[in-house]
Parts: C-alpha cells; sequence; structure tokens
C-alpha cells in the first residue's frame, strides 16, 4: 500500500498530475520537488493567479489539496528518502549540443534523477517514469539505480502522460486510458504494477488501465504523439491545396472526419502545430529509427517535422505578399502567443516563428496574449532573433489587453485561438485601423463572410 509519493520535476506535467493523484488520493501524501526555487516559490504562491502553470480548473485542486496532502518543496534528497513511490517528470529536450544535436532527447536531466535516487534512497522504491523517453530508457535507469549502495530494490515502471495542455485537468480526470508498462513475468513486476494501477482505480475504471511490457510503454508514447502531429500536418498540406483550388478546409475535414474509420478529432487547419512535445517527440523517434539504420521510416516521420515548418512559412509568406509584398514599418497585430488556448506555455509556439519571419520583413509587431507574460514573448523573441532586450524593445510592443492595440494598425493576425478574440467588436476595431484592413486568421476562429462584410480583407487558412 503506497502511502507517500515524491514526484521530481514541478512542471506542466509533475504539478497537475500530482495535485488529480492527491485529490483522488487523500490517504497519499504527495510531495512535488524541483530544484527550480523560483518554481516552487510560486506553486506556493498564497495567490492562486500566481501558480506557475495556467490550466483551466488547476488552481481550485490546488486550493483543495496543498498543505493537506499535496506539498511542493525543494528539498529533493527528504522527498526521495520519505517516499514509496517516485514519479521522475523532468523535462526531456531535444539536445543542443553533441552527439545527437537538434533531434535525439536529451537525457541528462533523466539520468540525474537516476543518480540521486541511487545516492539518497534507504528503502525500497517504485520508480515510475512519467517523462516522455526513448525506447530504452528504463534499462539505463535500471543499471544507475543498480550501482545504490543502501541495499534498496528498485522495481521500474513507465507510465507515460497522455494530458494535453489547456484541458489537462479534464484530461487527467477522465482519461481515454491510462498505460502502465512494467515487468509483468516477475512478482515484483507483478506487485509495482498493482501499486500504481491502485492509485488510478480510485477514479479511473479497471477497464481503461492498459498493463504493457515497458519497451510497449516508452514506445506508445512517442507513436501517440507522432500519429496525432501526423494528423495535424496531413490536414494542413491539404489547406495548401484548398487555397488554390476554391474548396474549404474546414468542410473537407469535417466530410471526411465523419468517417469514423478516420475521426473528427484532431483536423483543425492551422498556422502549424506547436507545444513543447510534437516536434522533440517526432524527432527523438527519427533519431531512434536512423540509429537502427531504418533511414526510410526516418524520413516518413521526418516529414511530419518538414511539412510543419513549410505551413508556418507559408503562412508568414502570404501575409506578407497579400499585404502588396511588403510588410516594411507596418503595424501588425499579432493576436496569440501560446501555442494553443488556455495555457500560459508558449514553447514552439508558430508565432515565434511567424514573428520572427515578419521581423525579418521590418514590420513593426505590437502583440498581445491573455495569458502570456511580456517577459516570456521578449526571451522567446531574444533566442530566435538574436537581438538583445534593448534592442527588442524598441521595435516590437507587448500589451497586456487588447484595448489600445488596434489604432492605426494595418492588420491583424490571428496565431492562437483563445475564445476572447472572436467576442471583440471588430466593427470598431476596423475603424480604428487603416485602410485597407487586413485580418489573417491562422486559426479560422472567425467568420468570414462576416468579416468581408465589415469590409475587412479577410484570410483564413485553407480557404
Ligand atoms: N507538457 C506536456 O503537455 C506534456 C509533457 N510530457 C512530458 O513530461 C516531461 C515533463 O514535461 P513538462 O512538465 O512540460 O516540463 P517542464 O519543463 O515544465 O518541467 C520539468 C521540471 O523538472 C525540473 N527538473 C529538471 N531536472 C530536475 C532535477 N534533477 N531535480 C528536480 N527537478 C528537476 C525543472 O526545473 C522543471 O521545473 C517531458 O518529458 C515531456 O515530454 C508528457 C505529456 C504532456
Ligand atoms: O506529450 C505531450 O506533451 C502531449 O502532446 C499533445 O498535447 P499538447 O501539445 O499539450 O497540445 P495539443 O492539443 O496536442 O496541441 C498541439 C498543437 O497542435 C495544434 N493543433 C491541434 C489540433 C488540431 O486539430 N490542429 C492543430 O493545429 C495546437 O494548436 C497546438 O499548437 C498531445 O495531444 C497530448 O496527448 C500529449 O500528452
Amino acid at each position: 500500500m503506497i502511502k507517500s509519493i515524491c514526484c521530481i520535476g514541478a512542471g506542466y506535467v509533475g504539478g497537475p498530475t500530482m495535485a488529480v493523484i492527491a485529490l483522488k488520493n487523500p490517504h497519499i501524501k504527495v510531495t512535488v520537488v524541483d530544484v527550480n526555487q523560483d518554481r516552487i516559490n510560486a506553486w506556493n504562491s498564497q495567490d492562486l493567479d500566481l501558480l506557475p502553470i495556467y490550466e483551466p480548473g488547476l488552481a481550485d485542486i490546488v486550493a483543495k489539496t496543498r498543505n493537506v496532502n499535496l506539498f511542493f518543496s525543494t528539498n529533493v534528497d527528504e522527498a526521495i528518502d520519505q517516499s514509496d513511490m517516485i514519479f521522475i517528470s523532468v523535462n526531456t529536450p531535444t539536445k543542443t549540443y553533441g552527439i545527437g544535436k537538434g533531434m535525439a532527447a536529451d537525457l541528462k536531466y533523466i539520468e540525474l534523477c537516476a543518480r540521486q535516487i541511487a545516492r539518497v534512497a534507504t528503502t525500497d522504491k517504485i520508480v515510475v517514469e512519467k517523462s516522455t523517453l526513448p525506447v530504452r530508457t528504463a534499462s539505463t535507469i535500471k543499471s544507475i539505480l543498480k550501482q545504490s549502495h543502501n541495499n534498496v530494490k528498485f522495481e521500474i515502471l513507465s507510465n507515460p502522460e497522455f494530458l494535453a495542455e489547456g484541458t489537462a485537468i479534464t484530461d487527467l480526470l477522465n482519461p481515454d486510458r491510462v498505460l502502465i508498462g512494467g515487468d509483468y513475468h516477475t512478482e515484483d513486476g507483478k506487485n509495482a504494477i498493482a501499486a500504481l494501477s491502485g492509485i488510478y482505480l480510485n477514479w479511473v475504471t479497471g477497464d481503461k488501465i492498459i498493463t504493457t511490457n515497458i519497451w510497449s510503454s516508452e514506445l506508445s508514447k512517442l507513436t501517440a504523439n507522432a500519429f496525432l502531429a501526423q494528423r495535424i500536418a496531413s490536414v494542413n498540406a491539404m489547406s495548401a491545396i484548398c487555397e488554390v483550388t476554391e474548396a474549404n478546409v474546414d468542410e473537407v475535414a469535417y466530410a471526411i472526419g465523419k468517417d469514423t474509420r478516420i475521426g473528427e478529432k484532431f483536423l483543425k487547419a492551422s498556422v502549424g502545430f506547436g507545444g513543447s512535445c510534437f516536434q522533440k517527440d517526432i524527432l527523438n523517434l527519427v533519431y531512434i529509427a536512423k540509429s537502427f539504420g531504418l533511414n526510410e521510416v526516418a524520413d516518413y516521420w521526418e516529414q511530419v517535422i518538414l511539412m510543419n515548418n513549410y505551413q508556418k512559412k507559408r503562412f508568414a509568406q502570404k501575409v506578407v505578399q497579400k499585404m502588396f509584398n511588403t510588410v516594411s514599418g507596418k503595424k501588425i497585430v499579432l493576436l496569440g502567443w501560446a501555442f494553443k488556448k488556455d495555457t500560459n506555455d508558449s514553447r514552439e509556439s508558430a508565432a515565434i516563428d511567424i514573428a520572427n519571419y515578419l521581423i525579418e520583413e521590418q514590420a513593426e509587431l505590437h502583440i498581445y496574449d491573455p495569458k502570456v507574460t511580456a517577459q516570456q514573448i521578449f526571451s522567446d523573441l531574444e533566442r530566435i532573433t538574436g537581438d538583445n532586450l534593448q534592442q527588442l524593445q524598441e521595435k516590437i510592443h507587448v500589451y497586456n489587453s487588447a484595448e489600445a492595440i488596434f489604432n492605426n494598425a494595418h492588420a491583424i493576425v490571428i496565431l492562437t485561438e483563445w475564445d476572447e478574440f472572436k467576442t471583440y467588436n471588430y466593427i470598431d476595431i476596423k475603424n480604428q485601423m487603416l485602410e485597407p484592413a487586413f485580418i489573417f486568421d491562422g486559426r479560422n476562429i472567425l467568420n468570414p463572410a462576416e468579416m468581408h462584410q465589415i469590409g475587412f480583407q479577410y484570410y483564413g487558412i485553407g480557404k
């Protein structure tokens, strides 16, 4: 019976996942630890608006559980030692150096966790891989844990997380499935799987809990993300064909989605997918395929990334081309910076690449996102443009609200599908803008007929 859980990594996965586990398992003490003091302070802040992660419904659960059976701390050693089960939920970004640079997953944080667990643990532990990892990582973790001198038994499980940001809490409360990979041929393995299942069974029905061997579980996570991203790349490829044939991508997506073998979800054409995982996980898969000499397999999946890059560039080029082939010195309003709505996360957001392209074309950018801070927007831009903060602040303007942003603008470019962008008074907005007033709707959230009627030059994706 598990009494105490430690989760290493208080990020987008560790925080919400542990909050829900704590809510549904009041008899278990859950401690989320991180080396980042600022992040832990933010998780502990009295004002729930200051939590480091914005997710609908998260603050309510934290309010109910924090300092009851959910704790946030930087004391990693103590939390490891006091727990029966340890979730590793640290970041696994794409490597930026050395062998596999730009493609392989960087496992240094995972290895550091494993070494720390091996050094600190004095009682038996179940170690759960929550981070997304290349297939066969568990064997690396196992060999590191074997070096422990404390005569401790470790059982390793893979339990990948399938939540999507923006809907993390509903995804966690009502998952399509929970996947547990473990050593189901041994008694210890079976017990560990049962212990982890027991935690989920407090709110997930048994038929949704899938048990596989550990390698299938690790590989299923990369596979799921590759398949999901491939659907978006496919529909975006079709959006390019729609734009030159007078077909409408929303209609095409609706028509094919009605085929239950295809299904209607994840067929929304866009400026391109973003987020911290799709690109990195597909690159990781490509690297794994290449390292086994499976070059055709690698090329097949890499095409999803290439298609996505093409979509971002195509959209930015269209903005320039429709505005008489120049945006130099023109005021362009970017609505949205997050990689999708209902999150404050901008990692790998399509907005970053599109802004960079427009900056290169000397546009004057005015940016507003309801949840991403100005500090984050400038730091994303510093990284992609190579300019320093002062240089950027001279030419780019970030707003706290959309109220004063549209005055004398040449164009509006919608990059994230935030609901509030649909509720604006576009008649008023049009009156504040220069003529001809352009809208480039990278998320197809506005009604084209209405926009044309107001007098906008309106361009969506795939129509
Ligand atoms: N963001 C998402 O929606 C999803 C992410 N994942 C996977 O979950 C993993 C975590 O992702 P995020 O939560 O988004 O990352 P994140 O970057 O938000 O959080 C990771 C945290 O781990 C901490 N950390 C790193 N090394 C540490 C160490 N040795 N000791 C203590 N803390 C340490 C970092 O300071 C950071 O706060 C990744 O492998 C990702 O692929 C899986 C499903 C969904
Ligand atoms: O491993 C992960 O991190 C997670 O990656 C994705 O979740 P996430 O990246 O948070 O968000 P998605 O809803 O998948 O959106 C990803 C990107 O695709 C775009 N998208 C999504 C759906 C769609 O139809 N069209 C489209 O352009 C979104 O705007 C966003 O930029 C998966 O959906 C999760 O199951 C997975 O756990």
